[in-house]
């Protein structure tokens, strides 16, 4: 996608063919700067402290990781070493693990003066295969709003969206935000409302500054207002991302998604969780019981992080001094609030039914 019409991805091989390059998504949208990796333990720092996130990316960029490891020692000992410290980084997409495994089942058997080139043609194709999966979700998800949109000649359709599922949340073109794209440069007068997403503000700040740069109408509003606006018919649908789908199609994602699915069944809104394959468990069954969920650090709900007027990024405290904060990181949509999925294979019910309908192969 495009940054004032360069276009970027959110992670790529820099030009001497080996460092990594990342958007440091701690600084949109205020600054934008562009961190080279070198080393793996850069990677890790950079998904542990959310330079870079998202479900599909933080998959792609520790593949990267493994390649810049394995580019300092190409022993066995070594790879087992990076996967293991890359795969302790963030414990509920499950994408990093997926990217992992993809990685280590790659180059363990290959003789060591092969796996450098081998890691970095990989990563790549992790990368590729990312970009084109959430291609091919936006234009599986497109229908739903042409629906919408064939319904109410004229008139704007109204997506609510939570976090930021977009393309710095993927390699490329996002999941949730995929068919926003599609329907919008298909001349459907589409509107989003964006769910700010405390803790960490990426609808504010990321979902937000996305929209605006391809020029999709957007609104950012309290993560408390989408009940009254489902109540007050301003939303005609909700597409969320995830970081986890089991296999009877429960959805982890960003804390706060599962009470929006719940005010959406009140009111009878659907609500679609757009998906890659990357990011369906098939070893896990009840979400709510067997996903790991990220407790991360108090200060990120006791603190707010914005730019003054004249320019700084500032951390200013907002709770009362003294008083401690819980940060449950996500939260589990359990499948029967979930209208169905958007997958690169096109879309299906959040059920057990429904994936393997989609994906026979599957475990
Ligand atoms: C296509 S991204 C899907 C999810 O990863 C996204 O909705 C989300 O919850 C991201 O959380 P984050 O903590 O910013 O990594």
């Amino acid at each position: 996608m495009k940054i004032d019409g360069t276009p970027y991805r959110s992670v790529w091989v820099d030009a001497d063919g080996w460092s990594v390059r990342i958007l440091d998504q701690t600084k949109l949208p205020w600054q934008l700067d562009i961190l080279q990796l070198t080393e793996a333990d850069q990677v890790a720092h950079a998904i542990r402290s959310m330079q870079v996130r998202g479900a599909p990316l933080i998959g792609a960029v520790a593949a990267y990781g493994v390649a810049l490891a394995l580019r300092a020692d190409a022993s066995t000992a070594a790879l087992d070493r990076a996967v293991a410290m890359l795969g302790e980084t963030r414990p509920t997409a499950i994408n990093l693990r997926w990217a992992l495994d993809r990685m280590r089942a790659r180059l363990h058997n290959l003789p060591e003066g092969d796996r450098v080139a081998a890691a970095y043609a990989e990563a790549q194709a992790i990368a590729d295969d990312d970009a084109e999966t959430c291609r091919r979700i936006g234009l599986n998800g497109l229908p739903l709003l042409q629906e919408i949109a064939a319904r109410k000649p004229g008139e704007t359709v109204n997506v609510l969206t939570h976090c930021n599922a977009g393309w710095l949340a993927t390699v490329d073109y996002g999941t949730a935000l995929s068919p926003i794209y599609q329907a919008h440069d298909a001349g459907i007068p589409v509107h989003v409302w964006v769910d700010e997403t405390r803790p960490r503000n990426q609808g504010a700040a990321l979902t937000a500054f996305e929209l605006g740069k391809h020029g999709v109408r957007h609104t950012v509003i309290a993560d408390n207002a989408g009940g009254h606006l489902m109540q007050h018919a301003e939303v005609d649908i909700c597409i969320t991302g995830t970081d986890r789908v089991t296999r009877q199609g429960d959805v982890a994602n960003k804390i706060g998604t599962y009470l929006k699915a719940l005010a959406a069944r009140d009111n009878g809104i659907p609500f679609w969780v757009a998906t890659p394959h990357s990011t369906i468990d098939w070893r896990v069954g009840d979400g709510v019981a067997e996903i790991p969920i990220e407790e991360r650090a108090e200060a990120e709900v006791t603190d707010l992080t914005g730019r003054t007027a004249d320019g700084r990024l500032e951390t200013i405290r907002v709770a009362a001094e003294g008083s401690p904060a819980a940060n449950p990181a996500f939260d589990v949509t359990p499948a029967r609030l979930v209208t169905g999925l958007i997958t690169e294979r096109g879309r299906c019910e959040a059920s057990a039914a429904g994936l393997r309908g989609l994906y026979p192969e599957a475990g």
